[in-house]
């Protein structure tokens, strides 16, 4: 494709050089460049793309796009955009043809549930679609193969080429997690969204956004993007907040509740420890519903994917039918086989809203000690580590503290953060090699505990320092049951 063509809907503030030229390639990371390539200088949060202009050009980028004013450099083409990150994602799009315009692109975004309702509305629709997309924490399915992805909402040049594959599988349908991350910093701005969902908005990620209005303010922004109908949760404050912001839209606005009042809800609601029962009430008419994930707050997951299903035309009958198909997604209240007389959860929960639901289902249906694995993630939201200790200590018999992903933060310092919200009666012990807080917690265990390890969910890996480590929770517990007396 000609660099002419790729520009149209760049906003360019000044070309050095000719356009006419064809394009093989595109990167934002020098590194990826290779002959023929337009290297994308992004002024970043920790370097400067800029900085790495010789080193493109030495990897063969031809054209190179750019904030700062630059020297003429011959047979280089110079773009100088007001936003590189902006440009790259218009370029992305355009030089895979423009491809999430071929899709039916459902956006799901909210501080927790994305992926649990992600896997429900995937689990609705494969009873009448056969080949669904779906982009995420968990990773990226395309033709019905998982492949695990670095970041829930890839980058604008991944996510274009992620949609080209799609388009290219004869994908109909791709289901996308929408990170605020990746709104922020303008991954999503070329995506052409159908269909956009609101789980919910709670303490997460202030680290990045300072307060929880900015948060709100990104996290909007997807709904204007939306040309069929947004889904919200109505029970959720921002939800409800977000639909009255988005009463002038002309696309369908469909609300789900059951505290408020909402489009669809659910009744008769019947929470065990192993699943719960409800009846889904739509405009136009209601069913029995009966799914294999405990807690409430799947339920709400339940609705959001339904009341999705409900405003793309798909009968009650198929929506109960995908939702009591799903029987587990990986790491999410994800129960491992014991065949003793104590149960092990391992569970993705990590932030303070997540944790505490998590806990008061645990709690509501625990027979024994409630104990909980846990620590906290590094170079993130270090506020909600008292936060999320206190809900700990409120719930649980026996914290273990240990690591999660410090990368190079002090592992202990982070645990010393946790603590902070544990009172004087709090019982804990730290054990900062995680495999062993889980050993311990699993031969310290007495009948009808309920062990909850939680944190890394379906993550195979421990980021310790700049290494990232195999590290498999399943195993881990599996050889720690071994060494129990028979
Ligand atoms: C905070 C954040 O999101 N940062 C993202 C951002 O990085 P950045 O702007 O800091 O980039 P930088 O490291 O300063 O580099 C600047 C530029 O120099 C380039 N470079 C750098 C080195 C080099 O040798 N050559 C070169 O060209 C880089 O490729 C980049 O274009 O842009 C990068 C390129 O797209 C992302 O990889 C990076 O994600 C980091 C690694 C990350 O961890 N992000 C997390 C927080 C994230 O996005 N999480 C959300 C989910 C959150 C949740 O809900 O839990 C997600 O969607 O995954
Ligand atoms: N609707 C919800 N409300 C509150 N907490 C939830 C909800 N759904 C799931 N959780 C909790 O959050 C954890 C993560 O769930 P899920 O992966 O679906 O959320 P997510 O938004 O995709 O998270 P992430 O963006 O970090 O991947 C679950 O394991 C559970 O503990």
């Amino acid at each position: 494709m000609k660099l002419l063509n790729l520009v149209e809907k760049v906003d360019v503030i000044e070309i050095k050089g000719s356009p006419d030229m064809e394009i093989r390639g595109i990167a934002y990371n020098s590194k990826a460049v290779g002959k023929g390539y337009i290297f994308v200088a992004i002024e970043g949060l920790i370097t400067d793309g800029h900085n790495y202009i010789s080193d493109a050009l030495a990897r063969g980028a031809e054209v190179i796009f750019v904030t700062k004013n630059i020297e003429i450099i011959e047979n280089v083409v110079i773009v100088r955009v007001k936003d590189t990150r902006v440009a790259l994602s218009a370029l992305s799009s355009a030089f895979y043809g423009n491809p999430s315009e071929k899709l039916e692109l459902i956006g799901v975004t909210g501080t927790n549930g994305k992926t649990t309702t992600s896997y429900f509305i995937q689990s609705i629709l494969s009873t009448g679609i056969k080949n669904i997309g779906l982009i995420g924490t968990i990773g990226v399915v395309v033709n019905n193969k998982l492949v695990p992805t670095t970041h829930t909402t890839p980058e604008s040049l991944e996510l274009h080429g992620l949609f080209n594959s799609m388009v290219e599988a004869e994908v109909e349908v791709c289901i996308m997690e929408v990170s605020s991350h990746a709104i922020k910093l303008k991954r999503i701005n070329d995506c052409d969204f159908n269909i956009g969902i609101f789980t919910n908005l709670t303490h997460e990620h202030l680290d990045f956004h300072k307060t929880m209005e900015v948060y709100y303010q990104v996290k909007r922004q997807l709904f204007l993007m939306t040309d069929r109908f947004n889904i919200i949760n109505n029970d959720d404050p921002f939800g409800n907040r977000l639909v009255k912001d988005l009463i002038n839209r002309k696309n369908g606005l469909v609300t789900y509740a059951i505290k408020t009042k909402g489009d669809i809800t659910a009744d008769d609601i019947i929470l065990n420890h192993s699943g719960s029962q409800f009846t889904i009430v739509t405009p136009t008419g209601k069913i029995r519903i009966q799914i294999d994930f405990p807690g409430r707050y799947n339920i709400y997951n339940c609705l959001a994917a339904a009341a999705c299903a409900f405003a793309m035309g798909i009968d009650l009958n198929k929506i109960k039918k995908g939702l009591e198909a799903i029987k587990s997604i990986p790491g999410r209240f994800e129960i491992v086989p014991t065949y003793r007389n104590f149960d092990v959860i391992i569970d993705y929960a990590h932030t303070p809203d997540g944790f505490e639901n998590l806990l008061d289902t645990v709690r509501e249906f625990a027979k024994g000690r409630i104990i909980i694995v846990f620590g906290c993630v590094g170079e993130r939201d270090p506020s909600k580590r008292s936060v999320m200790g206190k809900i700990a200590a409120h719930y649980s018999d026996l914290c273990v503290l240990t690591t999660d992903n410090c990368r190079s933060e002090d592992p202990q310092k982070i645990i010393d953060d946790i603590k902070k919200g544990f009172s004087a009666d709090t019982s804990y012990i730290e054990i900062l090699d995680r495999a062993l807080a889980i050993r311990y917690a699993i031969l310290k265990n007495k009948q009808d505990d309920t062990i909850l390890i939680t944190g890394k969910g379906h993550e195979l890996r421990q980021i310790i320092g700049n290494q990232v480590l195999y590290f498999n929770e399943k195993d881990i517990i599996q050889k720690s049951i071994c060494e129990l007396p028979k």
